[in-house]
């Protein structure tokens, strides 16, 4: 096995973080291995440091055993290192080939581009690594999966010998987590050396061969997967044991709150009703593209809805915008928090205060700065947001963080329906543990909760009841006793 890449006590600060402090790193050809933390504990810049985007502030990097400086992504591209970002840069519009040779395009002496040699190249690329892609495929038109896979060949196609992963599977559902794994063994076998952040620890444990453990900027060592259990790499990530992972189910579901009544928006949501109880966690599952997130969304007046009602108490609600939702007392935390829940060139305070403001806003529309400044310190402690302080940059908080501060702000208008749309996407075991307290609290005090998860096991174990979905329409609804992975699954295809 070959030793690729080594990187010896890297420190990297920015001002008032101690991002990295004395990490050793090594990548070996045909070996994946697992870069775990918990959130902001510095795996990003780890990744980052590694592919040339930020240059250590001590240390030194060796590529093959010659020690390197690299200025910036090209000149670890020129030494055949490449990230896959967690957050993908193609061209939308382009094809799948032409963002693979972006910038390299064969072209004739006139500069014309030669499609046909370009997609004989981009065949003979991706069957050499066994790589199922469209070449001709518009980007825009390609799943979030695809996008990674024309993301892996773009660096395959560089040579690339060290793949770093940022959290590749964090938007991926179970069947496309499988097929990228399978990918990454077929490019271990050809000696590839992957490095994989994941939060999944059931997905370390499936892929990796070793696993490394970042806590708070620090180095917490590396180990041979098969060696290490469960609980020992929570502790070397959390520094303590973490008994559950879903706390015990502590709330009594009252009389019925929210209903929804014959919901329509095109072939997205077709026909839905179901009743909320006070004081209830009420799940809704389903497979990728069933209609979840479209559903909530009308529930928000984030979109508008064909027909239907909403009815709070009995009493029907208009809710034509997410403003006329948060004076009803319901609130989103939506799917994608970059393009929908954060403005990520504000700081902390602004993004946290954000959902707030016409309740802060003193007479003659001037903000009432001390009470936000409190608002935001009162969330940062609750939810454990790691930062500077609630000047710091939303962007440079880490991806979990972020999450953190999206849900910060749900729970500033303190609703009295909470509508939770994968709330633990990238988000560490520690913090999710917290979240779920966080549901059981809002619950217990008589609010309730919808919650859509991309993972089974979590709408299963928080939810009281949880209606499935499939093409758009419920096709079931199931009581907490009855409620087992396989019931969901058979109503998620159908019913
Ligand atoms: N450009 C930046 N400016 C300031 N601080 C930064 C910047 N980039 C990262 N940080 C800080 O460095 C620390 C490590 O962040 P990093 O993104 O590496 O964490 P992570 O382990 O990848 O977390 P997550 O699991 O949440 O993605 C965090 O405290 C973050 O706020």
């Amino acid at each position: 096995m070959e030793e690729l890449l080594k990187a010896s006590h890297i420190s990297k600060f920015f001002p008032g973080v101690r991002a990295l402090q004395d990490v050793n790193i090594t990548v070996n050809s045909g070996e994946i291995l697992g870069l775990l933390g918990e959130n902001g504990a510095g795996k990003s810049t780890l990744l980052n440091v590694l592919s040339g985007i930020y240059q250590p502030d001590e240390g030194e990097i060796r590529v093959r055993g010659q020690s390197v400086k690299m200025q910036g992504v090209n000149d670890a591209f020129e030494l055949g290192i490449a990230i896959v970002h967690q957050e993908l840069k193609l061209h939308s519009n382009m094809s799948v080939a032409e963002n693979i040779y972006m910038g390299r395009l064969p072209k004739n002496r006139l500069g014309t581009v030669q499609y046909k040699k370009l997609y004989q190249q981009v065949e003979e690329l991706l069957s050499a690594y066994g790589l199922k892609l469209n070449p001709h495929k518009e980007v825009r038109l390609l799943s979030i999966a695809e996008q990674q896979l024309t993301e892996i060949a773009k660096v395959l196609s560089y040579n690339a010998k060290v793949i770093l992963m940022d959290e590749p599977t964090s938007s991926l559902t179970t069947e496309e987590t499988q097929n990228l794994f399978r990918t990454m063994e077929v490019l271990k076998k050809k000696g590839v050396g992957i490095v994989f952040i994941s939060h999944k620890l059931e997905e370390i444990a499936e892929c990796c061969d070793r696993v490394q453990v970042l806590r708070d900027g620090q180095d917490m060592g590396e180990k041979p997967v098969k060696e290490v259990s469960e609980n020992e790499l929570i502790r070397m990530m959390v520094g303590r044991e973490i008994s559950q992972r879903f706390p015990a189910k502590t709330n009594r579901p009252g009389e019925p709150f929210l209903e929804v009544r014959n919901l329509n928006r095109g072939k997205y949501v077709k026909d839905v009703s179901f009743t909320v109880r006070r004081g209830e966690v009420f799940g809704i599952a389903g497979l990728v593209g069933a209609g979840r997130s479209e559903l909530v969304r009308l529930i928000f007046g984030a979109d508008k809805k064909d027909s239907g009602e909403i009815l709070m108490n009995g009493q029907k609600i208009d809710i034509k915008s997410p403003r006329d939702a948060i004076r009803n007392g319901i609130y989103l935390v939506p799917e994608d928090r970059k393009k929908q829940g954060l403005i990520l060139a504000q700081d902390v305070e602004n993004n946290t205060v954000l959902s707030m403001i016409y309740k802060i806003r003193k007479a003659f529309g001037y903000i009432d700065t001390p009470k936000e400044k409190v608002m935001a310190d009162e969330q940062i402690e609750a939810l454990h947001i790691k930062c500077t302080g609630k000047e710091q940059i939303t962007g440079t908080l880490s991806g979990g963080n972020q999450q953190k501060v999206v849900i910060g702000k749900c729970m500033l208008t303190n609703p009295e329906v909470m509508i939770l749309d994968d709330p633990t996407r990238g988000i560490d075991i520690g913090t999710k543990a917290e979240i779920y307290e966080l549901i059981n609290e809002v619950t217990n005090s008589g609010r309730s909760v919808i919650l859509i998860s991309s993972e089974m096991p979590e709408v299963i174990k928080m939810s009281d009841r949880v209606a499935v979905m499939h093409e758009g329409r419920i096709t079931g609804i199931l009581e907490h006793d009855e409620l087992t992975q396989e019931q969901v699954i058979k109503y998620a295809i159908g019913g």
